[in-house]
């Protein structure tokens, strides 16, 4: 904590004396130059009006720095300065821009050539980030002109630098012209602590003079006030930590310049809607408001209308066939609840390339079973929500570092999750829907890389994975069956639970899947309460007559362990999330009709 006060000051102390140099003039004119040709981007791009070139569009006075020597209030605010940072790039570039100076190669824009502070561009590069990804190029220009948009790309393709670059240059070049206040400038929302985490180390680690912060539950929160108290220039958090932090006084929202809502369509998932509105309305109306959001139910649109300004949309899937990052080379296999815990260790051998593999199961229990079980062969782990915030981080940790190289998840780890050099995913089971399925899957072939994904699917539910290969644009190669030999020497036997003696396997109910078909889980067991039988409604793939519940009805454990996350058995997300029990469930909106029934 020292040492940041320390370095706080010694920043602030020459940013005072500093005169902003003119070098970010050259962007518009860059990307202009660039996105002309880039018919791909351009036809998904609306033309975007030119900024009025206003003195102070906002009229507001600039804020004035105020230093003192001790560490509490170490920054000072004023507020209602919202709107600076979007006004001095438009004053800036209508200095008139080098054009000519601007990289002219087509394959991805040459970052340190944007004009874009010299301390972005060092520390990208020492990331090996020397070009923009597509919707990088497409996202910079209109953000730095202040445009409030929605933004959309495939899985992996570099969505969180579009949005930080732009913010973080504006952020670097504010302060040097108006001098370094306390409270934040920027907000980014995220659905789960997971994701908040990341995005905040991505921010941190390509602008290093920036204060940034992380909020979300699970974690001690006077550590953060404290933190708060400061000065923070990035907040990245988790809707309710971020409320809880407003309410105590220590979270003030009122110099926001900046709002992201990253993933905003699981915010709505997870029960963080009515939070994200609180959060939205609390900030100054002169803001610069960016969604990125897969999918845009009606509760986006809605959001969208009431807070946005005339937003841009930057639309990098669309209606296009093709769902998957380019380089996501997808296989199915077929193998019946006895026989798929199994067909895991072959697969993983075959594909798996020796790298990192995620292998995603619809529940906690299911992972820990599963992990518990290759665990006797491979190095592996598990990752739901019934783990403890501090687990959870020393495990996804443990794999980033390659300590261990299967990890065995729930869909908490389906989204926005950066794992580098993830060769393989494989599907346990049927996913709920195709935009889990793009998500999970998402989790290889990341910026550019090759990777493989593998479904599992039962042999009557072929259909189902007919219609996840319409939606997503790709088609399945269906691999051999991996003959398993019932009985003993299984390395799963005994883990099943259930009393029909089967590993995963006898004792099922039938009409399980989510995708329909009549293969049923593994829940030994079978009858029991049917506690997970429930939901028969959300699934988009229930074909045929089956109820095909949403997460499953056919677990039939008739246990109560399954439900012991409560709240938020989410991954992640803040309310109560150590609770357990009663509070709103975080996922519990993603086809599972009882919140409590989580299966994060
Ligand atoms: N221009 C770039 N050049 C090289 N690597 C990049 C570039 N931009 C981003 N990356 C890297 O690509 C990876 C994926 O980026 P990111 O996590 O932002 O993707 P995303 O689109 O948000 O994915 P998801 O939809 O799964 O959340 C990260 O490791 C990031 O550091």
């Amino acid at each position: 904590m020292i040492s940041t006060v320390l370095r706080r000051s010694v920043l602030t102390t020459s940013r005072r004396s500093q005169t902003l140099s003119a070098s970010l003039t050259s962007i518009n004119a860059a990307l202009f130059h660039h996105l002309a040709p880039a018919s791909d981007l351009a036809a998904n791009v609306q033309p975007i009006a030119p900024l009025p070139q206003t003195s102070n569009p906002f009229g507001i006075k600039a804020r004035d720095f105020h230093f003192q020597s001790v560490p509490s209030e170490f920054r000072a605010s004023v507020a209602s300065s919202a709107g600076f940072a979007a006004q001095d790039y438009a004053e800036e570039s209508s200095d008139g821009g080098d054009s000519e100076s601007v990289a002219s190669g087509s394959d991805g824009l040459a970052i340190s050539e944007l004009g874009i502070s010299p301390e972005i561009v060092k520390a990208l590069s020492g990331r090996g980030i020397d070009k923009l990804f597509p919707i990088q190029k497409a996202v910079l220009e209109p953000a730095m002109q202040g445009r409030d948009m929605i933004g959309r790309a495939r899985t992996g393709t570099g969505k969180t630098l579009a949005f930080g670059i732009p913010v973080i240059d504006k952020i670097i070049k504010f302060n040097a012209k108006h001098g370094r206040g306390k409270n934040p400038l920027c907000l980014v929302l995220a659905p789960t602590r997971e994701l908040a985490r990341q995005v905040e180390k991505e921010f941190r680690e390509s602008a290093p003079s920036l204060d940034t912060i992380c909020l979300y539950g699970g974690t001690p929160i006077g550590q953060q006030m404290r933190e708060l108290n400061y000065g923070v220039d990035v907040a990245v958090g988790t809707p309710g930590r971020i409320i809880d932090l407003m309410k105590r006084g220590a979270l003030n929202l009122s110099e926001v310049q900046f709002i992201v809502l990253d993933e905003a369509d699981q915010m709505l998932q997870v029960g963080f809607a009515e939070d994200v509105e609180v959060i939205l309305q609390k900030l100054p109306e002169k803001r610069q408001s960016m969604m990125f959001s897969a999918t845009m139910p009606s509760w986006i649109r809605s959001l969208t209308k009431k807070y946005l300004n005339n937003p841009l949309t930057i639309d990098l899937v669309g209606d296009s066939d093709q769902k998957l990052a380019d380089g996501i080379t997808m296989y199915s296999i077929s193998a019946d609840s006895y026989g798929k815990a199994s067909i895991i260790g072959p697969l993983v051998e075959a594909h798996g390339k020796g790298g990192k593999c995620i292998v995603f199961t619809q529940t906690k229990r299911d992972a820990d079973r599963l992990s518990y079980g290759l665990a006797k062969s491979f190095k592996c782990e598990a990752l739901h929500g019934d783990i403890s915030q501090s687990q959870r981080e020393r495990t996804l940790a443990g794999f980033r570092d390659g300590n261990f190289n299967i990890l065995v998840a729930t869909d908490v780890a389906a989204r926005g999750l950066d794992v580098p050099n993830v060769d393989l995913v494989i599907h346990y089971e049927l996913p709920n829907n195709t935009e889990t399925f793009v998500h999970r899957t998402g989790r290889t072939g990341r910026a550019g890389k090759k990777g493989n994904a593998i479904l599992i699917h039962g042999p009557e539910q072929s259909r189902a994975v007919k219609m996840i290969e319409r939606e997503v644009g790709s088609k399945f190669t269906e691999l051999p069956s991996i003959p398993v030999e019932r009985g003993s020497g299984s390395m799963f036997e005994g883990i099943g639970g259930g009393r029909s003696g089967g590993s995963y396997g006898g004792g099922m109910r039938d009409r399980s899947s989510s995708y329909g078909g009549r293969s049923g889980g593994y829940g030994g067991g079978g009858g029991g309460s049917g506690r997970y039988g429930g939901d028969r409604s959300e699934s988009r793939y229930s074909g045929g007559s089956d109820r095909s519940s949403g997460y499953g009805g056919g677990f039939g454990s008739g246990g109560s362990n399954n439900r012991s996350s409560g709240g938020f058995g989410g991954f992640g997300s803040d309310r109560s999330s150590q609770s357990g029990g009663s509070g709103r469930s975080s996922f519990g909106g993603f086809g599972l009709k009882d919140p409590n029934r989580s299966s994060y």
